[in-house]
């Protein structure tokens, strides 16, 4: 036995790794080392039992999970780690495809569609059915659908709607045009990834012979998040031998919304008879502090099963609270918080602002910059969203597959060839009439014969160049298939003729594209030759393009250094030094839709289900984990953006005030004692964290802060220019106005003030006029004078 693999492992986690053959549930609390668990049990098998790597499968939720699960396996294992299965199940899906393509009905190198991808088709065939988009069903609304079939892995022909349904109807109706109209194109969806491998496998038993001969054992991570059809895919996959390991944590599933079934969980030893449970309970990533924190929100769900992880680290730092007037006041709390933690030598890429929605990270991403503070967003897709990254995509897909109608639909304008819409529309109505794609329809005499001569040329010169494309590319690495694309395809050309700013960037997103593919190449000369005689791999440009499709929501790499920013979801499985918590405001964690028609169980479901996700968010601090609010946030009301007034998340009001430090907890209790009186309107207070340092995080204290017992129902001022706080005595305690603060967002600026604005860049204050947060400013920017709100500049020190 090696016993390097051992140490480091407490009794428990030392069974689930030395577990024999057979079933085996890990079920355990945030942080007790379950991925841990997965990664030295895989190199157990593979170093002392000899299986051989290629006959492990172990797939996780993320991309970067299953990026840092691979780098854990090379330490350990070396060169024999590059031929494990280790993904996510989506890159699962989509191998076993390419090598099973033929019985899908694909080719071998089918594209996978993205959203954009699907709302176009579906559009299109809306268009077709001579339905409107939008009555009864708008595309998206019509995708979700389909895509919740597909979670139950149901084939069109088998999906059941209430004859009453309109709506259901419809979109059942348009699932089996979608499904079509896909394999014509010689294309697969997300969904289809699993359904199909899911479908093959369980309708031939040659088939799922061979697969469940091949893996003699399949790991799941996360799996309390698995959909019903990626838990059909892992039984069939488990065949007979049911060597299938699972670890997850049902505290943290996080993706009911889409199809995950926590019943997996607590179903599966029903489904695997014999199975072995065991349970961690040591947590070792986290400080008693934030681990109370988190058991205080996840102990109050409606629907849990009791556990509580425990640590032998200390208590460690406390809590800390930011509350901002509003967003933006709260994002440039967190931008000083996370300057004052790399000021204490925390590296940026150990340091998170998590949020429960995408739309928070555009006032964050903005204090950031401000602070000239290095950060990335996490999430993976939004260089390849770019308009010129997904033409030039689109081209390589039509080389790879001229029948894509979709990609074909997108380019054959791009760049202009004045080729109209309507050009476009007689073509697809003489394609869909004759049953064939729109490449051969463009080649047909009868179908260009009433077209302009102009439009013809034009056509005909955009069939040559796929066709050229089809021809010579496919084979080719990635590189100089993309840099071929690029080329022939005109869309370099044009943009190097136009010298704009705009024009340039693309360019630039263009060279950045290429280099990407050859990144890719020079990883793929890394790479040992295959020793499973069955590892077909595709060509490179295939595979090139398969990885940008996979490249999901919280996949991004994480440059050295960069603070990372990213929603609640994305975080999962990750850990970092000190975490910032942003919004925990009542409608923002927990998150409400504002048009919510949710039956009072279903509300009470949801409501638990944001809880988990607080809790994950809180469980990814190792030592310091900072909660903010803002008091009112701009959202989108029936009269278009306005401020709404927000209230501190329930969560929030859930944790105990001791944990914030044993000042707040004295307050806390003067308050209750205040509250017993007649309550008098309070002013707030801001104190500076006693004993913080410098730019440190402090906490605001006024009484609405939710910590501790909510006020009475007689709201003091707020934020006023004079509010002033009592002294706790004996404190070092520091008190100061937040609108008074000089040369700050949100402060007159005096004329000749050297400024920066977020977007705007640098510039010089001409003249300024009203105070507090509705203060403007005229500035001169590089690009001309403009007139901007004060919060939104910072001076320029
Ligand atoms: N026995 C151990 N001794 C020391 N450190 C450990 C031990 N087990 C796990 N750890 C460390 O604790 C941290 C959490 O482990 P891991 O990520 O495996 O937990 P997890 O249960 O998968 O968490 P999550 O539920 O968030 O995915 C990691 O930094 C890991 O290296
Ligand atoms: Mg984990």
């Amino acid at each position: 036995m090696s016993e390097d693999l051992l140490q480091d492992l407490n009794d428990a986690q030392r069974e689930a790794v030395l577990h024999g053959d057979g079933p085996l549930l890990v079920l355990a609390g945030a942080g007790s080392g379950k991925t841990r668990v997965i990664v030295h049990r895989i190199a157990r098998l593979v170093r002392d039992e000899g299986v051989i790597p290629w006959q492990i499968l172990a797939v996780t939720f993320t991309n970067k999970a299953a990026g840092e699960m691979r780098e854990r396996l090379e330490a350990l294992l070396g060169l024999a780690a590059q031929e494990l299965w280790v993904q996510t199940f989506h890159a699962f899906g989509a191998r076993f495809l390419r090598r099973e393509a033929a019985r899908a009905g694909l080719p071998p190198s089918f594209a996978i569609y993205d959203t954009d991808d699907q709302v176009r088709l579906v559009k299109r065939l809306f268009a077709e059915m001579g339905v409107e988009d939008g009555s009864p069903l708008t595309a998206r609304e019509a995708l979700s659908r389909i895509d919740r079939w597909k979670n139950a892995a149901l084939r069109p022909a088998e999906v059941e709607v209430s004859s009453y349904d309109v709506e259901g109807q419809l979109a059942r109706q348009l699932y089996e045009r979608y499904q079509a109209a896909l394999l014509r194109a010689g294309a697969a969806d997300f969904g289809d990834l699993i359904v199909m491998p899911t479908r093959l496998l369980e309708e031939d038993a040659a088939l799922r012979a061979r697969w469940a001969g091949r893996f003699r054992h399949v790991l799941v991570d996360e799996f309390q998040d698995t959909n019903p059809a990626q838990y059909r895919l892992m039984k069939a996959l488990a065949g007979a031998r049911r060597n299938v390991c699972v670890v997850g944590d049902d505290d943290q599933a996080i993706y009911r919304w889409r199809g995950a079934d926590v019943s997996n969980i607590l179903g599966f030893d029903q489904d695997f008879p014999g199975t072995r449970v065991v349970k961690l309970e040591q947590n070792y990533r986290s400080t008693r502090t934030i681990l109370d924190a988190a058991h205080a929100v996840i102990s109050r769900a409606k629907r849990r099963r009791e556990k509580r992880l425990w640590t032998d680290r200390d208590a460690g730092a406390a809590l800390a609270l930011l509350v901002g007037e509003d967003e933006h006041a709260e994002a440039e709390r967190i931008a000083r918080g996370v300057a004052a933690e790399r000021g204490r030598g925390t590296p940026g890429d150990e340091i998170a602002v998590l949020y429960r929605t995408n739309a928070q990270s555009r006032p964050l991403e903005a204090a950031l910059r401000a602070a000239r503070i290095p950060y990335v967003i996490v999430r993976g897709t939004s260089f390849y969203e770019r308009a010129e990254v997904k033409d030039a995509a689109a081209y390589l897909r039509l080389a790879l597959n001229p029948a894509s109608d979709i990609d074909l639909e997108r380019v054959v304008n791009r760049p202009a060839r004045k080729i109209g819409e309507k050009t476009v529309e007689r073509l697809r109505a003489h394609a869909t009439a004759k049953g064939i794609p729109l490449y051969e329809a463009i080649a047909d005499r009868d179908a260009v014969a009433e077209l302009k001569p102009a439009a013809r040329a034009a056509l005909g010169e955009f069939h040559d160049i796929v066709a050229s494309l089809h021809a010579d590319v496919p084979a080719l690495d990635a590189g100089i298939a993309v840099q071929e694309a690029l080329k022939r395809s005109g869309l370099l050309a044009r943009l190097e003729e136009d010298h704009s700013d705009e024009a340039v960037e693309r360019a630039e997103n263009l060279a950045e594209l290429v280099a990407a593919a050859r990144e890719f190449d020079e990883a793929l000369l890394g790479e040992a030759p295959p020793t499973d005689p069955d590892d077909v791999r595709p060509p490179p440009l295939a595979r090139f393009l398969e990885q940008i499709a996979l490249l999901g929501e919280a996949d991004a790499e994480t440059p050295e250094g960069r603070v990372a920013l990213m929603t609640l979801h994305a975080a999962k499985g990750l850990e970092f030094e000190a975490v910032f918590l942003a919004g925990l405001e009542d409608g923002t964690l927990p998150y409400e839709r504002p048009w919510s028609d949710q039956t009072p169980v279903e509300r009470d479901e949801a409501l638990d289900e944001e809880r988990r996700l607080c809790y994950v968010g809180m469980t990814r601090a190792k030592a310091r984990l900072t909660l903010s609010l803002a008091r009112r946030r701009m959202g989108y009301g029936e009269g278009g953006p306005s401020y709404r007034q927000m209230e501190p998340s329930r969560f929030l009001r859930d944790l105990p005030p001791e944990l914030f430090g044993e000042a707040v907890a004295r307050e806390v209790r003067a308050r209750e004692a205040r509250a017993a009186a007649p309550p008098l309107a309070r002013p707030p207070v801001v104190r500076r964290h006693p004993g913080a340092l410098e730019g440190e995080p402090h906490i605001e204290l006024d009484g609405d802060d939710g910590i501790g017992p909510a006020r009475p129902s007689t709201p003091g001022p707020r934020g006023g220019p004079s509010a002033r706080g009592e002294r706790i005595s004996g404190e070092p305690t520091v008190e100061y106005d937040l609108d008074q603060r000089p040369s700050r967002g949100g402060a007159p600026f005096q004329r000749g003030a050297r400024v920066r604005h977020a977007s705007l860049g640098e510039g010089i204050v001409l003249s300024c006029e009203g105070a507090g947060m509705e203060a403007k400013a005229t500035v001169r920017f590089d690009s001309g004078d403009r007139r901007v709100v004060c919060r939104f500049l910072v001076a320029d020190e």
